[in-house]
């Protein structure tokens, strides 16, 4: 436990593991905004119906999302509201604004916030002093932060090389963030470098599925066999045909460390 964590924010966080373990699987259903629809019916119900029942601990959400979807789902549940945005089809899709804010998202209901920087994009100076001033507020409300951050920009050639990878973690936790989120390298030593030497635990993110979903599944099992505290994982769920086996999948390799049945 952080020395100076208070009491609110340690049980919070606390809370955000609802299987009693040290994993936590993030579903991340905050594409919307960044691609456009991730249902055909706008319904996002059975993509929290799928989350609640197969494993999942949290939902990262947008504000307006939460005015869609039934309260229920949130007995058994997290709610992450995540405060930041951009489309990707904007001039720069890698300059994220916040779009709430800490005590919007409590008014809300949020157990916790999410935060989005691309460090190493043009925007980068203003990413991080939304970060810092959410986090700010966080401490003021003892409200958990998961930063979200990737190296994304024009100067980026491979947004997974470790160096950078482990530079850009360490930033979401020196600026006062509970839990990282990002895209690790494929190497397992080098994702076990990178999360021993972030102080704060390590979520892997789900990604592009382009690949093959099995390629994805292999992917999070070795960053969890390697100090990855969990996993954040979107596309890979809400594309699947069976989104409720597809978050199972994973919820077995986050909580049970077994390896997946490759779908
Ligand atoms: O956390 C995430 C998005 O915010 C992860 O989503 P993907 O699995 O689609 O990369
Ligand atoms: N937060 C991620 C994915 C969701 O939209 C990103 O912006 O790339």
């Amino acid at each position: 436990m952080p020395v100076n964590e208070t009491f609110a924010r340690r049980m919070r966080r606390e809370r955000l593991h609802r299987h009693g373990d040290r994993g936590l699987l993030l579903v991340a259903l905050d594409h919307p905004i960044g691609a456009g629809p991730i249902v055909p019916d706008g319904r996002l119900d059975p993509l929290l119906h799928a989350a609640v029942h197969n494993g999942a601990d949290a939902v990262v959400l947008h504000k307006g999302a939460l005015r869609h979807i039934r309260t229920g789902w949130f007995r058994g549940l997290s709610l992450i509201v995540h405060l930041s945005a951009s489309t990707g089809t904007a001039p720069d899709p890698d300059a994220k604004v916040l779009v709430t804010g800490v005590e919007e998202a409590l008014r809300l209901g949020a157990d916790g916030v999410s935060v989005h920087v691309n460090a190493g994009s043009l925007t980068e100076a203003r990413q991080l002093a939304d970060l810092a001033s959410v986090a700010d507020a966080c401490d003021r409300w003892g409200l958990p932060l998961v930063a979200m951050i990737y190296p994304r920009g024009p100067g980026i050639r491979d947004g997974r090389d470790p160096e950078l990878v482990a530079h850009a973690v360490t930033v979401a936790a020196e600026i006062g963030a509970d839990l990282v989120k990002t895209a690790l390298p494929a190497d397992a030593a080098q994702i076990a470098r990178i999360t021993a030497a972030c102080p704060i635990p390590v979520l892997a993110a789900g990604g592009t599925t382009d690949g093959g979903a099995s390629a994805v599944l292999e992917h999070l099992g070795t960053a969890l066999r390697s100090g990855a505290a969990g996993a954040a994982v979107g596309r890979l769920i809400f594309e699947a045909p069976d989104p409720g086996a597809m978050t199972r999948s994973v919820a077995d390799l986050v909580h049970g460390r077994r390896v997946p049945a490759l779908v």
